[in-house]
């Protein structure tokens, strides 16, 4: 059944102390974090959406970045063991939300890696990242998870940023986008199409067209909103210093049954 809700979690007071991998750390100002995940909340609920806070993990400095924690597919939410060690705590709080949402729970196993950002889905195909945080067990238990249910399952490697979608999502028509010197295969989508900025490659389907951007990306706006498509932008760089993007900050549950 079609929903809009979507799960968000209040920054740790310790999210200065996030990981950052692929580049330099620069200080956070948790309290103007605070303010920004704020803003990206209210511009969910304006466009429809009820949010649901997870339990706040204070102890855990990159919880915040729920995306990383659970991927839904239909209404089946598959609890991650996330790439970095350091973030594994994070998922008891999301299992709880998920359960008690009606969702039905499935894991990933040792062995087995996933962070929720490496998982991109356009209709019911889902790309899965294969690189620094999740690893080919995790994939492989994507595909056991997800394509009993109709998936098909695609992997990409993923070599030059943290996640598949810090380099490309997709627009509500099914085109990926991407900022091509991040992209390791363009050529493994259908339809690709270029941004001129990295954080032009990040967008939140608000639904009804609408899309949610970073407003660090002006000139990839001005290229969507050309191509007809209503961009909303919200500044979160307090989180773009620790490799955070809008995608990141939410999880949105489109087809429980509860
Ligand atoms: N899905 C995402 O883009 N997550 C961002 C996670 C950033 C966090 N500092 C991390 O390195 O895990």
């Amino acid at each position: 059944m079609p929903s809009k809700k979507a799960l968000v979690r209040r920054p740790s007071p310790r999210l200065a102390d996030g990981l950052v991998t692929h580049i330099a750390r620069e200080k956070v100002d948790v309290g103007l974090a605070v303010e920004q995940w704020e803003a990206y909340v209210a511009a969910l609920r304006a466009h429809g959406w009820e949010t649901i806070e997870v339990e706040p993990a204070d102890d855990c400095p990159d919880s915040v970045f729920v995306e990383d924690t659970v991927v839904m597919f239909r209404n089946v939410a598959l609890i991650t063991r996330p790439g970095a060690a350091a973030r594994r705590a994070e998922t008891a709080g999301v299992e709880e939300a998920v359960a008690s949402l009606g969702c039905s729970v499935n894991w990933i196993w040792d062995p087995g890696t996933l962070d929720g950002g490496d998982v991109l889905k356009v209709g019911d195909t889902v790309y899965v990242g294969r690189g620094g945080r999740t690893n080919a067990a995790g994939v492989q238990q994507v595909r056991a998870a997800f394509e009993p249910l109709g998936a098909r399952v695609v992997a990409v490697p993923v070599s030059k940023v943290l996640h598949l979608k810090s380099a490309v999502t997709a627009l509500p028509d099914g085109t990926v986008i991407g900022h091509i010197p991040r992209v390791d295969r363009p050529s493994l989508f259908p339809g690709f199409l270029s941004v001129p900025e990295e954080s032009g490659a990040h967008v939140v389907l608000l639904g009804g067209g609408k899309l949610l951007m970073a407003a660090s990306a002006p000139r990839t706006a001005e290229l969507l909103s050309d191509l007809g498509h209503d961009v909303v932008t919200v500044d979160i760089s307090e989180f773009e210093k620790l490799e955070g993007c809008v995608t990141c900050l939410s999880v949105r549950l489109r087809e429980l049954y509860a």
